[in-house]
């Protein structure tokens, strides 16, 4: 397959990042349905490369192989899709390669969530996401700090403290038609 370059922003992928838990799966799907695009969840798609579940595949697998895994998928996608909404794995964005893919090829929104508000959502996900296990709360700070400083490299932040899902979709469905008529006037 050829590569994609000097894509028409109104036909770049969205992507979303940020600390695993923020909403990038929840949103992408409404956001997706509310550009009438296709969705992409890199997780649900690695999932189903492995045919188990993510707990199980850094259990029997090994987190070293589905980083390499996460990174060749996103990699590709970016290189040879458009018109995609994109939500990451929360470590996803930590891999340089795709931090250049993603900010090359698509639009990059920054899911932003205060640490406070965040430790509220622990409890429906800790069981889910085997990079929280074994780890003590001041160990899950740490990584939740350490980690925005990949994060900053973003195109766009939405912050999302107390609002629903439903909202953020709206507000990044607003951001980005915004973009688009700026960058790319109907007509043109
Ligand atoms: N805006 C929101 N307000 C309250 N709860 C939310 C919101 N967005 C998502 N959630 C809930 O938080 C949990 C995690 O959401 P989700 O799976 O979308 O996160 P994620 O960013 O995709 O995580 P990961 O990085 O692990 O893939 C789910 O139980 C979801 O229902
Ligand atoms: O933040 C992370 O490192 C992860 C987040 C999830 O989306 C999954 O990709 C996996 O559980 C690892
Ligand atoms: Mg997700």
């Amino acid at each position: 397959m050829s590569e994609v370059s000097e894509i028409p922003i109104r036909e770049k992928n969205i992507v979303l990042i940020g600390f695993m838990g923020v909403g990038k799966t929840t949103v992408g799907q409404l956001v997706a349905k509310k550009l009438y695009r296709d969705f992409i969840d890199i997780d649900k798609e690695i999932e189903k490369i492995y045919g188990m579940p993510i707990t199980e595949i850094f259990k029997k697998v090994g987190e070293a192989e589905f980083r390499r895994v996460e990174k060749e998928f996103i990699v590709n996608i970016c290189n040879h899709q458009t018109l995609k909404i994109i939500s990451l794995g929360g470590g996803a964005y930590l891999q340089e390669e795709v931090r250049k893919a993603c900010l090359s090829k698509c639009i990059v929104y920054f899911l932003d969530l205060s640490w406070e508000s965040w430790k509220e959502r622990l409890p429906l996900i800790i069981d889910s996401r085997p990079v929280l296990q074994n780890k003590t709360l001041h160990e899950i700070e740490d990584l939740f700090f350490k980690r925005r400083r990949a994060y900053s490299l973003h195109n766009s932040k939405i912050s999302t403290n107390n609002m629903d899902a439903e909202t953020i979709a709206n507000n990044i469905v607003e951001s980005i038609k915004f973009a688009w008529d700026i960058y790319q006037p109907q007509g043109e």
